[in-house]
């Protein structure tokens, strides 16, 4: 099948690669020509495990083009997915001037049906408001826009998880697609169904339903998903004061199939480009249909407090003034194998770090280029904070003389590291760990001072702490 792809971001620079990766002919288009220029030459400007793979193997087999060219891009595909960026607006709702955008060139350079689909995750109602500006297009070119032989508008919203998004687009637990009840829906109904086949063999993970409910679906799921977290870390907070051990109690109530294992990590908070914009949309899309959404509405201050525990368990520790001591921060990304620093918890705790004098020493395995550009923005108006915070190409880098290691993103490579020698190059042994990596009863055993989020702080031997 011919299929567009109107932008070439995490989402749509791996719908394009999968399904060129199962044998249609893909077209992605962008506005920003860097990214162009580097897929063009080989690279990917995303990282994100297997699809450099993909894109390597289907480019070669001619079986996907990157370009922005936007006429073109609009003539190749009878299906044009949307799927460009829907950031917050001022007041927290979805900025859909990049949708908008990509529809109305869909209707300006239209030379056939076409299949709209859209990806991006879009308010209620913004199907219709793509089908008005593709047919207000048509009609200016004198085509008839209402003409249902012209497109049809589909809702596909996508529920990929950074970090492993190739695999979730291959093995999906749902694809949803809402469509409209008329001709036109029925081409564009079968048009789907050819193209989901091969990841869906025989349809049962598809759930059809109409537009408005498919948009309202990817909505409901990220606001379930970000309440779990919430909630968990609101409940790591009281276990903290009660002493009990919220690890031991998510393995207690996650064995109950009702609520299941997934999900359920206190940490220090929810980041990424989609939980906490997603989230304040849909309080915003009840704020303008005169209703308040209670709950979500705590998540997201719970969230949002919940981004400085970490810090004020350090200041607990070692006092509110943190000039002249030095952290080593592990991980920067907001979650790991993914080098998008987004609404990356990274980015509050650093700057608080600072703006308490702090100097930083930070580690990603794969976020520092994309780390020093956001810091540099985030930390512009304080040159002198700035200035102290360095990266590091070397996870044991960060530690040698620093008072202590804080722990921001879980990856693997941060679960086992060597404690002996982590202990003889900080200046005491600190660890702050927001993951949870570790056990507190083996690191108290072991002689680090271990503070987690939710567990309690075991007895270690102070003898060794040099600043006891
Ligand atoms: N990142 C994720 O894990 C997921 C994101 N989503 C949703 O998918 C949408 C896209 O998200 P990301 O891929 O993360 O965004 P992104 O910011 O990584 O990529 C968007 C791309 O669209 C391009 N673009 C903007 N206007 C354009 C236009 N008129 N024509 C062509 N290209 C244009 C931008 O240059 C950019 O490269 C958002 O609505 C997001 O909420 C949904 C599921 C997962
Ligand atoms: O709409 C989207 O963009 C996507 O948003 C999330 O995916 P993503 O943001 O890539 O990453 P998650 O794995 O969901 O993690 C989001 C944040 O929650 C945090 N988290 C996750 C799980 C958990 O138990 N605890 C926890 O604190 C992570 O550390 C991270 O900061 C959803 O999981 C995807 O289904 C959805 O498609």
């Amino acid at each position: 099948m011919k299929i567009t792809i109107i932008g070439t971001g995490y989402v749509g620079l791996v719908t394009g690669a999968c399904l060129a990766e199962i044998g249609n002919d893909v077209f992605c288009l962008d506005v920003d020509p860097r990214k162009i220029e580097i897929l063009n030459s080989g690279g990917v400007p995303i990282h994100e495990p297997g699809l450099q793979e993909i894109i390597a193997r289907t480019r070669a087999h001619g079986r996907i083009t990157f370009s922005t060219d936007v006429k073109a891009s609009v003539e190749h595909g009878d299906v044009q997915f949307i799927a460009v960026g829907t950031p917050p607006d001022e007041d927290g709702s979805a900025d859909l001037q990049y949708v908008l955008e990509a529809a109305r060139n869909i209707g300006r350079y239209s030379n056939g049906f076409k299949v709209v689909v859209d990806k991006s995750t879009v308010p209620v109602g913004t199907a219709e408001r793509v089908r008005a500006v593709i047919a207000e297009e048509l009609d200016a070119r004198g085509l008839d826009g209402s003409a249902g032989h012209r497109f049809s508008i589909v809702s596909n919203p996508e529920f990929l998880k950074e970090g492993a998004a190739v695999d979730d687009f291959m093995r999906p637990d749902r694809i949803v697609i809402g469509i409209d009840d008329d001709e036109a829906g029925l081409i564009a109904r079968e048009k789907m169904k050819r193209l989901y086949g091969p990841f869906n063999r025989n349809h049962e993970r598809t759930l059809y339903m109409d537009v408005r409910s498919a948009e309202f679906t990817k909505y409901a799921a990220n606001a379930m998903l970000a309440t779990r977290i919430s909630f968990m870390n609101e409940m790591s907070n009281l276990a903290d004061r009660v002493g009990a051990d919220i690890e031991q109690v998510r393995r207690g109530i996650g064995s109950d199939p009702r609520i299941g294992y997934h999900f359920l990590y206190a940490g220090v908070g929810y980041g990424g480009s989609c939980f906490p914009k997603d989230v304040q949309a849909l309080v915003r899309t009840a704020g303008e249909n005169g209703h308040q959404l209670r709950i979500l509405e705590a998540v997201e201050a719970v969230n949002y407090d919940q981004k400085e525990v970490l810090v004020d368990k350090i200041a607990t520790r070692l006092g509110e003034d943190l000039t002249g001591r030095t952290f080593a921060v592990w991980g920067l990304a907001f979650k790991p194998n993914t080098d998008d620093m987004r609404e990356a918890p990274s980015r509050r705790l650093i700057a608080s770090l600072l703006a308490r004098g702090a100097h930083v020493r930070a580690y990603d395995p794969v976020a520092i280029g994309e780390a020093r550009r956001v810091f540099a923005l985030d930390l512009a108006g304080t040159p002198d904070a700035l200035a102290r915070l360095s990266f590091v190409a070397k996870q044991d880098e960060t530690l040698v003389g620093a008072d202590a290691l804080v722990i921001v993103t879980e990856w693997k490579e941060f679960k086992s590291p060597d404690f002996a020698h982590l202990k003889s190059v900080l200046k005491a042994p600190l660890i702050f760990d927001g993951r949870n990596l570790y056990e507190p009863q083996a690191m108290a055993e072991l002689g680090i001072d271990y503070y987690a989020i939710g567990r309690p702080h075991a007895q270690f031997d102070s003898a060794t702490d040099a600043r006891a």
